[in-house]
């Protein structure tokens, strides 16, 4: 609503005026009437040209006051005077007139169509304007001429400005260059409490000694600065109102020639203003002291104003940003399109709220709450956005942490039941999808309430505590290990085999091979029953499988505890056997309970030992005799298989070397190398080791290894392969055919021997297929240009059929069992001086 100031006749009060440009009335009768009213009078307004003169220097001084173009018009909306912009601006002047014909007062009433909007300076400008219009208009009203003194206006004048004046509720008094009061209206008299007789004619030391300097010398000072001057601002209380906001201004009254003729106050209540102050004061406090960061950017997105909140979370100070885009914050985690439904949003619906992330100067990304709005101006068009955020980390860790809580045992911080369920869910669907196992170990403290019985729940707990620790240092990150109750484990992992899940359970069993120390001293000895069950063989669900692994434990544990059992029982055996042989093996390398026997490997032409292969035996006082064919797989899962292929070597060189010494020609002695020891870094250092601390030749070493041990990360393996073969280690592919090397891969390997795998041998000659793979075979080394020599040949029938198709070389029974390295003198290039000495039958023991 435009707010219209007026200037009124004697009578008639400040009032809103009608909207004249945009024709239409204010919904206020009060004003219609007063319009009414001003209809009546204002055909009677006769605009003098020294009265628009004086307008123009008024709004002159409007003009500098407030910073703004403005005009004048008359109720018509008639253009009386102003700039050109300001005519273009201005939309609402009203005009009043005096009585009569030949109005003796003209009085000019601005209306100032703003949008319903009037600052304080304008307000201040109009008020100045009045100040000034009347030093004037005592000039216009017959005081003429003047002078030098307000005491030569005559009754009428100084009646017809007492009605005027007294027309405002503005405190409003004259004083003569001599400071005393020539005149003052009826509200400045009602406030000071004094009637106008008692006023007028008085200097202030009369009327008010106690402010009287004051006084006298802000009047000298308005008179010094020749301008209308702000001269105090003070509190009062009003009859009516209460308490009230007075603002003094005073002026100089000069005539037209430029002399003084007194000085003009006016007292006006700018409680309006002042509570405005105050309510921006309060925003500004609120702004500055939210906890919550507040940035605003202009519509192009530049910051253009921040709080203390938003440097307290963000870091960075409001010369850092001021300007800047909010995408100096950005923390690189949203995706485009995050962005583009909140642009979206904030366009359509002129807010948008989430969460975002966002990076502090120090570099760190945090979450935020934020809420953004547009502020929008007058033609509907965004101004600005306010962002209002809050940095919300802690709540998110909060979060995170009873999230853990949920799903997590608070004493050993392992996953929990539910947590088990929701991963077994995921893994079982990966399993199924991929046809993979999964073993489920079910761990149960055997007799461990008799632990929390005698030394309290806290002794229990801590023993829990260092289990489940121990536990769970002994299973693979990919595995996973869950607490399902007071002293219920649960392993859930991937496997290849039944033989891995065993493997699983000797690491579990590792756990409480040591005693467990608590805090009173005392060091407790623990046991456990597992019970496993495996996807997909004992069930397809978490729950089945959790069932049979927990019957499966209720079975070790009725077997007498400190055991474990599959859900099928002849798994149990298999197992059972498995950890026996395992923990076997640990006591055969202790006790040097393997021994090595050496197998002949011959020239198919001249029967003549070419060199010899090394094979491993094992002899177990419990077990018996246990083949390497068994034994080798379980040493390797169970990691023990570095330090016996180790030990074998050396033993090898060691014999060879024993033998170079006794002068035979003994070829090369072949050693088996495992896959673990291939991929084991430091693997080459360790051969040549064992080669110069036995002082064993390179050339005389063979190492061989089985093609499908070769086609894993097959990289490494050429480069391991090239280094040995650098060393002048020949190399072997065992069991060829077996594998899956394709040509190309078999052309870089470093390699100087194909070992024709036992399988292809067995039925020859009379197998075709068997007897063309072996023909292919033999034919590709020969186009490699490697060594081809066929394992198993057990009859004189493959001897010659191998040898038919180009074989060179070959090993087997039918030339002589392993043996061990005694036995073997015949086949052994004897010496010159020992010739014939040492002899041995072909068919030596193999054992
Ligand atoms: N039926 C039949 N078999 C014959 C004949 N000639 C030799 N053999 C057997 O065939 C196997 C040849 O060894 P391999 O293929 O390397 O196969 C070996 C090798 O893979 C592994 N092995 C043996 N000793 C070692 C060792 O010291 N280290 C490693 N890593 N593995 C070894 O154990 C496997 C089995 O070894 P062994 O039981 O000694 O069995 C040996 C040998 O006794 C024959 O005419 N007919």
């Amino acid at each position: 609503m435009p707010l219209v100031w007026r200037f009124v006749l004697p009578g008639l009060h400040w009032r809103p005026m009608p909207d004249v440009a945009n024709d239409r009335r204010l919904p206020d009768t009060e004003s219609i009437l007063i319009s009414k009213e001003l209809a009546l009078t204002h055909q009677r307004v006769v605009w003098h040209p020294e009265m628009l003169d004086l307008c123009r220097r008024q709004l002159d001084i409007l003009e500098r006051a407030t910073g703004r173009d403005v005009c004048l018009r008359d109720c018509e909306g008639q253009v009386l005077c102003g700039s050109e912009s300001g005519i273009g601006l201005w939309h609402d002047i009203a005009v009043d007139c005096g009585q009569g014909d030949n109005p003796r007062l003209v009085v000019a009433c601005l209306g100032l169509g703003l949008g319903g909007k009037c600052s304080d300076e304008l307000a201040d400008g109009l008020l100045l304007m009045a100040c000034d219009s009347l030093g004037q208009l005592i000039g216009r009203s017959g005081l003429t001429p003047m002078h030098h003194s307000l005491s030569d206006a005559g009754p009428d004048a100084m009646e017809l400005l007492q009605n005027y004046i007294d027309s405002f509720h503005e405190h409003i008094w004259i004083k003569d260059t001599s400071g005393v009061y020539r005149i003052c209206n009826i509200s400045a008299s009602l406030s000071w409490g004094k009637p106008l007789a008692e006023i007028v004619g008085k200097s202030d030391d009369e009327l008010n000694p106690d402010n009287a300097d004051s006084f006298v010398s802000t009047d000298a000072e308005a008179i010094r600065r020749g301008v209308p001057i702000v001269v105090a601002e003070c509190v009062d209380r009003d009859l009516h109102k209460g308490r009230i906001w007075l603002e003094t201004t005073k002026a100089p009254m000069l005539d037209r020639d430029g002399r003084l003729l007194g000085i003009i106050g006016i007292t006006r209540d700018i409680a309006r203003y002042k509570a405005a102050e105050e309510q921006l004061l309060l925003a500004r406090r609120v702004f500055e002291n939210s906890v919550e960061g507040v940035m605003i950017t202009d519509r192009h997105g530049k910051i253009s104003e921040i709080n203390g909140a938003f440097f307290d979370i963000t870091g960075y100070s409001r010369e850092e940003v001021i300007g800047k885009n909010p995408r100096m914050l950005s923390s690189g985690r949203h995706e485009k399109a995050f962005f583009a439904k909140m642009w979206q949003s904030l366009l359509t619906e002129g807010q948008w709220h989430g969460e975002i992330w966002n990076r502090r100067k120090d570099g760190n990304l945090f979450p935020q709450q934020i809420r953004i709005s547009a502020v929008y101006g007058d033609n509907e068009e965004v101004q600005y956005f306010v962002a209002v955020f809050s940095d919300i980390s802690r709540q998110k860790q909060s979060e995170a942490e009873l999230a853990h809580m949920a799903y997590h045992d608070p004493l050993t911080r392992l996953p929990n039941r539910i947590k088990l369920a929701t991963v077994m869910e995921q893994q079982l669907r990966t399993a199924l999808h991929h046809g993979q196992q999964l073993a489920l170990v079910l761990i149960d403290v055997d007799l461990f309430k008799h632990i929390n019985d005698s030394f309290g729940h806290l002794i229990g707990d801590e023993v829990l505590l260092e289990l489940s620790k121990r536990l769970d240092d002994s299973v693979s990150s990919e595995d996973m290990l869950a607490r399902i109750g007071g002293d219920e484990f649960v392993l859930l992992c991937n496997i290849d085999n039944n033989e891995d899940a065993s493997l699983a359970v000797s690491r579990l069993k590792r756990a409480f091979e040591q005693p467990f120390r608590v805090s009173t001293g005392d060091e407790l000895r623990l046991t456990a029953s597992m019970g496993i069950a495996t996807f997909p063989n004992d069930g397809g669900d978490p729950d089945t499988l959790l069932r049979n692994a927990d019957a499966a434990m209720y079975r070790a544990k009725q077997e007498g505890r400190n055991s474990h059992a599959f859900y099928t029982e002849q798994l149990t055996k298999a197992s059972v056997v498995q950890l026996r042989m395992q923990s076997a093996l640990y006591g055969a390398l202790a006790s040097n309970a393997f021994h090595l026997v050496y197998q002949p490997k011959v020239d198919l032409n001249s029967r003549k030992a070419m060199g010899f292969e090394a094979l491993i035996r094992w002899h177990d006082p419990l077990l018996g005799f246990v083949s390497p064919a068994v034994f080798i797989p379980i040493a390797e899962s169970a990691g023990l298989i570095h330090e016996i292929g180790l030990w074998v070597l050396r033993q090898a060189c060691m014999q060879g070397r024993r033998w170079l010494d006794a002068g035979y020609e003994i070829g090369r002695i072949g050693v088996n190398v495992a896959g673990p020891q291939l991929h084991r870094p430091g693997f080459v250092e360790e051969v040549q080791q064992v080669l110069s601390d036995t002082g064993f030749p390179a050339a005389c070493l063979e190492l061989e290894i089985t093609e499908s041990m070769m086609m894993q990360e097959p990289e490494q393996v050429i480069d391991t392969l090239k280094r040995l073969g650098d060393l002048g280690i020949m190399l072997a592919v065992d069991d060829f055919g077996t594998g899956y090397s394709s040509l190309n891969y078999l052309k870089k390997l470093p390699i100087h021997i194909l070992k024709i795998d036992q399988s292809f041998v067995r039925d020859l000659p009379d197998d075709s297929d068997n007897g063309a793979i072996a023909g292919a075979i033999i034919a590709m080394g020969q186009a490699l240009r490697l060594q081809v020599i066929a394992e198993g040949v057990e009859t004189e029938a493959q001897a010659r059929f191998l040898s038919a198709l180009g074989c060179q070389q070959a090993q087997g029974y039918l030339f002589a069992k392993p043996a061990a390295a005694e036995d073997l003198g015949a086949f052994l290039l004897s010496p010159p001086a020992a010739a014939g000495q040492k002899t041995v039958t072909n068919a030596g023991k193999d054992r």
